[in-house]
């Protein structure tokens, strides 16, 4: 029980990693903000972690509107009384688009939702803490957020700015307790794949280029084990890290 009585919000996790790191944290005994645009999706996963023992609830949040944002932190505070750990983890792809090729909407969307939600869920989460005297950030990024060819330009920008953000939070706020790590997953089985609309064939044939390089694609389960173990205290003297879990792809 890594997570005992922690309070987590899981942004994103009515699909995919973010559901899977939910699932992870209630069952190393943590209180799940299950978090999620997709409302029926969120409250399928939090209707199945009380039925195996867990506290949880899920709330209808649009990461990109701030208001449900800070909505998710009142209805947090009201119903768990504090929280202990924020993960990031609601994102969306590009279309694969060279910079020649992007749109303004594509841009700004992505942007909307990989990035400025991120710094606007972590200045209350960072706010709060600093009353509260610690708090912990686990940021889902991606290895597109440090390598060039993963995805489209709006996507590699978007995370490549959470990488950032992520470093310069955690130095930061290094002495006041607070912690902010983040996750750089290489391909992983799940759902994005609904966000990729009008592909670009050039940009998808060269990024394409360097999947031949990826040893296999990862389970949503083996992300969520890198998510306990940066929200917990095992992971006391890790911060500002963000942490490849990409079965090797980086690693050429
Ligand atoms: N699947 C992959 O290969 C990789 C994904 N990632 C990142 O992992 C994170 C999780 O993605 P996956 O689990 O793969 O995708 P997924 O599509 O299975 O799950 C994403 C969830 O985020 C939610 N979401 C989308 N836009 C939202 C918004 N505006 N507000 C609130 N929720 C929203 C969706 O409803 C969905 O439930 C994302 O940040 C993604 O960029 C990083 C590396 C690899
Ligand atoms: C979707 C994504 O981030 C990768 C690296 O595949």
């Amino acid at each position: 029980m890594r997570l005992q009585d922690k309070v987590a919000i899981v942004t994103g996790a009515a699909s995919g990693m973010g559901k899977a790191i939910a699932e992870a944290y209630a069952r190393e005994g943590a209180k799940v903000v299950v978090s999620d645009l997709n409302i029926e999706g969120a409250e399928e996963v939090a209707a199945n972690l009380k039925a195996n023992g867990a506290e949880a609830f899920a709330i209808k949040t649009n990461v990109s509107v701030e208001e449900e944002v800070e909505q998710l932190f009142e209805e947090t505070k009201k119903n768990f009384g504090k929280l202990d750990i924020l993960v990031n983890n609601a994102g969306i792809m590009d279309g694969m688009e060279p910079v020649g090729e992007i749109s303004n909407e594509r841009w700004e969307m992505l942007f909307a939702v990989n990035t400025t939600a991120v710094m606007k869920s972590m200045r209350l989460a960072v706010n709060l803490f600093l009353e509260q005297g610690h708090g912990t950030i686990v940021n889902n990024i991606s290895a597109g957020g440090l390598y060039g060819g993963r995805a489209g330009a709006a996507y590699t920008a978007s995370k490549h700015a959470v990488v950032g953000l992520t470093k310069n939070t955690a130095f930061m706020y290094a002495d006041k307790n607070i912690r902010t790590n983040g996750i750089a997953p290489g391909a992983v089985k799940t759902n994005i794949a609904s966000s990729m609309k009008n592909m670009s064939e050039f940009g998808a044939g060269r990024q394409s280029q360097g999947m031949s390089l990826n040893p296999r694609a990862g389970e949503p389960e083996e992300i969520a084990e890198a998510a306990v173990f940066l929200g917990s205290d095992e992971a006391s003297f890790v911060n500002g890290q963000v942490l490849a879990a990409d079965g090797g792809w980086t690693a050429y």
